[in-house]
């Protein structure tokens, strides 16, 4: 089982207007929705929607964190939350003509005393596979994901932000950098693909068993300790990316926890990002992680 731990979870808000975004007069969108978001509970919501066992913690409170038990429940993800006093964070993505902006609040203050309660849940739930996602909420830093990592016998997959990632002391059997979090772990400039895999290497030297980098729109890379896997995104329309990062480490976690190779990991997290990047917000109903692997390529790079 795969459990999820979002320490600054979200109310993801997208809202569409037709025209582009102007300061200084009110402007009416066309549609808008709301989801529950953060890093470790998309994770959980798409692995659901693979039909894999997973359970969904982290930090909720207020009318946000309310929401979000409720949004889970509908998705059939079974949730185990630690309370706070103030209400979890919303996030904001407005698409206007075309150009994506994202607003992300810093979250709550939390007491660092709540990560006591978070390691004891998941201790109750003993994961094979634990998942840390997303910021940190103001009041917790690196420590608390050290200490909650070593707290189990379980496997560690992290998708938390690169500064913060340097900073650990434990290491962990997965990581999931974007490439701006990669350039902040190692320092790298990423301007191509073999920048990509130097930075991933770099990354994994530091203690990391497997970095899967997502690279956007140029698709995803694998480093395990054997060799590097490369694999361009699928010809799509995508309309919307939040969430797809997330689609994609709950794609190479779904094979894994499975024992399933390096190479179908990788091509699983790529056909599941595909599918997110055709819907709005970082909610997925319908997925079928296998359903476009065999239209993924794959290199293996030196
Ligand atoms: O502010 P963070 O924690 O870095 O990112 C949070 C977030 O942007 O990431 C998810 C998509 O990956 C969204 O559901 C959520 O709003």
């Amino acid at each position: 089982m795969i459990l999820t731990i979002t320490p600054n979870p979200a109310v993801d808000q997208t809202v569409q207007i037709e025209e582009d975004l102007e300061a200084g007069r009110v402007q009416r969108s066309t549609g808008a929705q709301f989801d529950s978001g953060g890093n470790g509970i998309n994770v959980s919501q798409f692995l659901r929607a693979f039909d894999a066992e997973t359970v969904a913690t982290g930090i909720t409170g207020g009318f946000t964190g309310y929401f979000i038990e409720q949004d889970l429940a509908d998705y059939d993800v079974p949730t185990d939350f630690v309370g706070t006093d103030e209400p979890t964070r919303l996030n904001t993505t407005i698409h206007a003509a075309g150009n994506e902006y994202k607003l992300n609040q810093s979250g709550p203050d939390v007491d660092p005393s709540i990560v006591d309660d978070i390691i004891a849940t998941a201790q109750d739930h003993d994961p094979d596979v634990l998942n840390i996602g997303g910021s940190l909420p103001p009041g917790l830093s690196s420590d608390a994901v050290d200490r909650i990592a070593s707290a189990g016998d379980w496997e560690t997959a992290l998708d938390i932000h690169g500064e913060q990632l340097v900073e650990l002391d434990h290491g962990a059997e997965y990581v999931k950098p974007n490439e701006v979090e990669l350039e902040a772990a190692t320092g790298v400039d990423i301007d191509s693909i073999d920048d990509c895999a130097q930075a991933a290497r770099e990354l994994q030297s530091m203690g990391f068993e497997r970095v899967l980098a997502s690279m956007g729109s140029e698709g995803a890379m694998l480093v395990t300790p054997e060799e590097t896997l490369y694999a361009p995104a699928l010809d799509v329309d995508a309309v919307d990316t939040v969430g797809a990062g997330d689609s994609m480490f709950a794609g190479a976690l779904w094979a894994y926890e499975q024992g399933r190779s390096d190479e179908d990991a990788l091509k699983t997290a790529v056909s599941v990002s595909s599918q997110v990047v055709e819907v709005h917000g970082p909610s997925a109903r319908d997925l079928d992680p296998e359903a476009r692997i065999d239209d993924v390529r794959l290199w293996s790079m030196r």
